[in-house]
């Protein structure tokens, strides 16, 4: 088997097996490319013809990179911490986000917005390790909601942190190329934890911070 080099955090080469870490099913090359075979005959087309033959492979092998999150624990990648002793705001913004919305398996993308509080410690993550969460949390069927609370929990669990904000704005392509047709339509949402919940105006100054462009 041909390997494959796999982008993002979490992912192997092609023939090394993948668990989901939800459901405890491994990834299926042969059983993928059967269903997207099949999904080509039922929409009328011909998988035989020249243009289609490696088709089926090419689209199981994108899936697994695509769901590349379902695979690894995103919490992990937050093990790694230092002692900088900072106590305020931390954020990482304009995160590029490629996810995949659940409903119609077609993208939703755009940007997160990370920050935290660090707890009374001043422990902190790197700066990367914000991405990866978003990442990892990104590469599965998702909806934006439930991406921007995981990211924000996860954070939470790990970090032990005073305040934690994520801020997701996407655009959704099964609203823009089909459906309403609406391009350029942008969802905007949020998870606040800890003192961004209980205080509106630390809450206020991050948003600030997210929004100034
Ligand atoms: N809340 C939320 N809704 C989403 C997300 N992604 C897609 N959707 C919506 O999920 C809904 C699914 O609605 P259905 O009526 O079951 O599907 P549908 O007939 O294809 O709906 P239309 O897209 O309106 O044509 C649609 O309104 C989508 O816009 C998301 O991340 N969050
Ligand atoms: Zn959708």
């Amino acid at each position: 088997m041909s390997v494959h080099q796999l982008g993002g955090a979490g992912t192997g080469e092609a023939d090394e097996v993948l668990q989901s870490l939800e459901s405890g099913r491994a990834f299926d090359q042969p059983r993928a490319e059967a269903a997207v075979r099949e999904l080509l005959i039922a929409v009328g087309e011909d998988p035989d013809r020249p243009g289609l033959l490696d088709t089926p492979a090419r689209v199981a092998r994108a899936y697994r990179e695509v769901f590349a999150g379902l695979y690894t624990d995103p919490d992990s990648v937050l093990d790694t911490t230092f002692d900088e002793g900072h106590q305020e705001l931390v954020l990482v913004r304009d995160i590029p986000m490629y996810s995949t919305c659940e409903h119609h398996l077609v993208s939703f993308h755009g940007v997160a917005h990370v920050g935290y509080i660090p707890g009374p410690t001043g422990r902190v993550t790197g700066l990367s390790k914000l991405a990866r969460v978003v990442d990892l949390y990104a590469k599965r069927p998702q909806v934006q909601e439930r991406l921007t609370s995981q990211i924000a929990d996860a954070l939470v669990r790990k970090l032990d942190p005073r305040g934690v904000i994520v801020v997701v704005e996407a655009e959704h392509l099964c609203m823009a190329m089909r459906g309403i047709r609406k391009p350029g339509a942008s969802t905007t949402t949020s998870a606040v934890r800890g003192l961004f919940q209980t205080s509106a105006a630390s809450r206020a100054e991050a948003l600030d911070l997210i929004v100034r462009r």
